[in-house]
């Protein structure tokens, strides 16, 4: 399987190669060159697999040559073993066809951990393999970081930075990050918003001379292809747990950056039955906007009790693009050439997107709202993430016949001030592993936006 770029301009990469590489050389992002597809008979197989086995049939034709079965199924393994759930993604049924998928069983409370343990073990086994050791450098609005952190503090070939907006995570993310004190984690704390984080990073892959001779940036934000593959599994264990191939299904995904919806996308290319995705945002609505009234113009981020979603330059759009545009990469780049400049999809394109793709905006308020009604008719505990993914299903489902599925995306436990206001008396234990998270030292470096010093800072600490 060869990876292409969605500028078009870079050269084709293996797995292994996309795997430990960041953004393309030509700025865009790896995508493989074709999707595998899975027949009806073969979704219909996938009936009652574990999840670890599941993972292994749609990932194993993502992976080429770079890895023997054996290594994967042994990859995958590794990776899912520390879920809490031995579903590790259980389905909770909270209304006739609405359906909770809970994302959050894995060690750091939310969806990032399916594909960023994964990751972190494949990592260990290919650098490895390649006797060579890299900086992994991240952006986080709060819990790709942990997740990353998580997966790959154990690694011998890692140091790994990650950046998060300083003051603009929850105390609970901030410390699941902070109080790591392995000698290989570094986290930044930003004087800026997740934007400028991700900006940050994606310069650095760009221009990587700050490291030291012989090292490498390599990424673990969904710029990173196999982030999006493992996510993939996820829609068919959903789906065939719910009756597909026989039943369609639906899914409301509450959306920042675009990589976990666009896993759902990929799903239904390779052939699970989906009709509609539901696009569900906070007041950082640039890609309902985009959907709605093909208005993809950057607006000021603004703080929310989402934080996880507070993100306006949302990087896998463009792999969506490149699919809309027809592959055409050249096209891609003269889009986004500007990236804070508006942008309007051409006609054919938006039609398309609508085709599968509906969206919905919501504001604290009303997240707030649904936190409480779903408590009071359900004794169901949501995030405030989860919160925006129901309600947007609730207002946005074209059948009542088809199964909805809501991603829940994090544990209510990461975000108490949220929760607070909806139930200020109802109390959110964090799981026993995490006792003790608020008497922990914590370990962090307060960095102004700028992107010199943050690479000073990289490397003194590598030096
Ligand atoms: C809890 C939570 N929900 C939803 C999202 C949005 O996911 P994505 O960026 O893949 O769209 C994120 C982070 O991105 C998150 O941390
Ligand atoms: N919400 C994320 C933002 C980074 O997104 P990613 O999926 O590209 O890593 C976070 O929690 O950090």
């Amino acid at each position: 399987m060869k990876y292409i770029s969605t500028r078009g301009r870079a050269p084709s990469l293996s797995f292994a190669d996309t795997v430990l590489t960041g953004l393309a050389s030509d700025g865009g992002l790896y995508v493989p060159e074709s999707l595998p597809k899975f027949s009806v008979e073969e979704i219909r197989g996938m009936a009652g697999l574990d999840y670890r086995e599941l993972a292994f049939r749609i990932i194993q034709p993502f992976v080429g040559e770079d890895l023997s079965d054996e290594e994967l199924r042994e990859i995958i393994q590794r990776s899912y073993k520390n879920f809490r759930h031995s579903a590790v993604a259980p389905l909770v049924q909270t209304d006739t066809n609405e359906w909770i998928l809970e994302l959050f069983h894995g060690p750091t409370l939310a969806f990032k951990d399916f594909a960023l343990q994964f990751l972190g073990q494949l990592f260990d086994h290919l650098l490895k393999k390649r006797g060579e050791r890299v900086v992994v450098m991240g952006a986080t609005s709060g819990d790709t970081g942990s997740a990353a952190i998580e997966g790959c503090r154990h690694c011998d070939n890692i140091d790994i930075f990650i950046l998060h907006p300083h003051n603009r995570v929850s105390e609970v993310q901030r410390r699941q990050m902070t109080t790591v004190l392995s000698d290989n984690v570094f986290n930044i704390a930003l004087e800026g918003n997740f934007d400028d984080c991700q900006n940050m990073v994606k310069a650095s892959f760009a221009d990587q001379s700050f490291l030291p001779d012989g090292r490498r940036l390599v990424a673990v934000n969904s710029i990173n292809w196999a982030r999006i593959m493992a996510q993939i599994v996820y829609y068919f264990y959903a789906a065939v747990n719910l009756g597909a191939p026989e039943k369609t299904v639906n899914f409301s995904v509450p959306t920042g950056n675009f990589g976990d919806i666009f896993a759902g996308y990929l799903a239904r290319q390779m052939g699970l039955p989906i009709d509609q995705l539901v696009i569900a945002t906070n007041a950082n609505d640039i890609l309902h906007r985009c959907i709605s009234d093909n208005d993809h113009s950057p607006k000021p981020l603004v703080h929310s009790l989402s934080p996880s979603m507070d993100i306006m330059v949302s990087s896998n759009f463009e792999r969506l693009l490149f699919d809309l545009y027809d592959r055409d990469g050249e096209a891609v780049a003269a889009l986004l050439a500007d990236r804070s400049a508006p942008m309007h999809l051409k006609e054919g394109a938006l039609k398309k997107a609508r085709e599968v793709f509906s969206s919905h905006r919501q504001d604290d308020l009303r997240t707030v709202e649904v936190i409480r009604e779903m408590f009071e008719s359900s004794e169901y505990l949501l995030d405030p993430h989860t919160a925006i993914g129901v309600e947007a299903a609730r207002r946005q489902r074209k059948s009542s016949q088809q199964p909805m599925v809501c991603l829940s995306t994090a544990h209510p436990a990461k975000f108490p001030e949220a929760v607070a206001r909806a139930l200020p008396t109802q109390k959110i234990p964090l799981p026993t592993h995490m006792q003790g998270l608020f008497e922990r030292e914590e370990r962090m470096r307060v960095l102004p936006n700028d992107l010199a010093k943050v690479h000073e800072f990289i490397a003194t600490a590598l030096a």
